[in-house]
């Protein structure tokens, strides 16, 4: 067991996928071993043809020698897994046929080495290239069986020729069944396989998406900013948060109805979404609350984005059965320092909004690093 963990180590590195192939590789050579033996056992009882033999011995382990080296390669030349296995089965199939030509009277066992080669193929080929595998089996193999009793009269009858075929035949029909079988059992398991996808996408996306705006929910902005805690060093640019929360939301679900509170609330994201560059990350916190995640920014910076979003709000408005609804939001921003918690930013934030709701709502409340605020 570890004699072959350490050649595979050596033949085929960590890799796993490369790893399988020269495991099924290496198998393939041990039943080429076994053909050999048989074949030279044969040659020495006078029974077989040392010819074929020889040509046999050469052509196996210059192909199997090929086969480890294209395998190694393949990626590099563009050579699929399942094309692969067509090659390696077709060069089986020349060799059951070349054996069997070369084989004395007990060249029916050669036969088995074929059932070996069809079976494995049922397991990695699809069903219309395990059929284009039969067709060559039986014009190959089928050919060349028949064909010897009127070339090589003295070695091959007839009878034999057409019992041996008929093997041959019923077990190309038994793996044609088999790789019918195995077919639909892959697709159905592939089919399981992406539903199982999809749905694993969909629920890390309820998971971290708001239903309602579609916005990240706080779920995903707690862990972004955990992440973040994480990952502060020195040399990382400053970063910063605000709390957003729009104004008199109360009075717009009370005078037009919670539906169009929740259209306001969509139309919100969208417009705070136009303003932000592709790292920043508008995040609903809670209710009409949004929290604002600006990576790599600094106070004066984050201002300036945060007015702009604030004018565009301002100047926007939902248009409804009951008319034209405007509506505006205040907000509280810091920039946090390099060994402030997250948290205690967003407390630091969340004193600034409140300021900004006293101070007459539609603001903008920020705060040097230094500046007090009771948090
Ligand atoms: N339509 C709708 N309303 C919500 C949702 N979540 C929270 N609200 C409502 O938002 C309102 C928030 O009201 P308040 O906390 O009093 O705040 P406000 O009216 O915005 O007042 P200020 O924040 O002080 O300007 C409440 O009436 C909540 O019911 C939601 O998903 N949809």
């Amino acid at each position: 067991m570890r004699l072959g963990t350490w050649i595979l180590d050596k033949a085929a590195g960590s890799d796993s996928r490369m790893r399988r192939l020269i495991a099924y590789w290496g198998a393939t050579l041990l039943l080429y071993a076994f053909a050999l033996a048989f074949l030279w056992i044969d040659v020495e009882f006078g029974e077989a043809s040392r010819l074929i033999a020889t040509i046999f011995t050469v052509l196996v382990l210059m192909g199997e020698a090929a086969f480890f080296w294209v395998i190694r390669k393949h990626e590099r030349l563009g050579i699929t897994t399942a094309q692969l296995s067509i090659y390696q089965s077709w060069f089986a199939i020349f060799c059951v046929a070349l054996a069997y030509t070369g084989q004395g009277p007990l060249r029916g066992a050669t036969l088995l080495g074929l059932f070996v080669v069809l079976i494995f193929s049922a397991f990695s080929l699809k069903a219309r290239e395990a059929r284009a595998l039969s067709i060559f089996v039986v014009v190959f193999l089928g050919g060349a069986m028949l064909s010897m009793p009127f070339t090589v009269p003295q070695f091959f009858d007839l009878k034999t020729e057409l019992l041996h075929s008929m093997l041959a035949g019923s077990a190309l029909l038994v793996v044609g069944v088999i790789n019918g079988r195995l077919s639909d059992l892959r697709s159905s398991l592939k089919a399981q396989r992406e539903e199982l996808r999809v749905a694993a996408e969909t629920n890390r996306m309820l998971a971290t998406t708001d239903e309602l705006t579609s916005l990240p929910n706080r779920r995903y902005m707690a862990e972004l900013l955990r992440c973040q805690e994480q990952r502060r060093t020195p040399s990382v640019t400053s970063f910063c948060l605000a709390l957003l929360d729009l104004d008199g939301f109360k009075k717009i679900n009370d005078l037009y109805g919670h539906d169009t509170g929740d259209e306001v609330l969509k139309q919100f994201a969208q417009l705070g979404r136009r303003q932000l560059r592709k790292n920043d990350v508008l995040a609903r916190w809670g209710g009409e609350e949004f929290l604002l995640y600006l990576p790599g920014t600094i106070l004066q910076d984050a201002h300036g984005v945060l007015e702009r979003m604030r004018q565009q709000v301002q100047h926007a408005h939902l248009l409804n059965q009951a008319g034209k609804i405007s509506y505006t939001f205040s907000a509280g921003l810091v920039e946090l320092t390099l060994d402030e918690p997250v948290e205690h930013g967003i407390r630091r934030a969340d004193a600034l909004l409140y300021r900004a709701k006293q101070r007459g709502r539609n603001l903008i409340e920020m705060n040097a690093i230094d500046d007090s605020i009771t948090v």
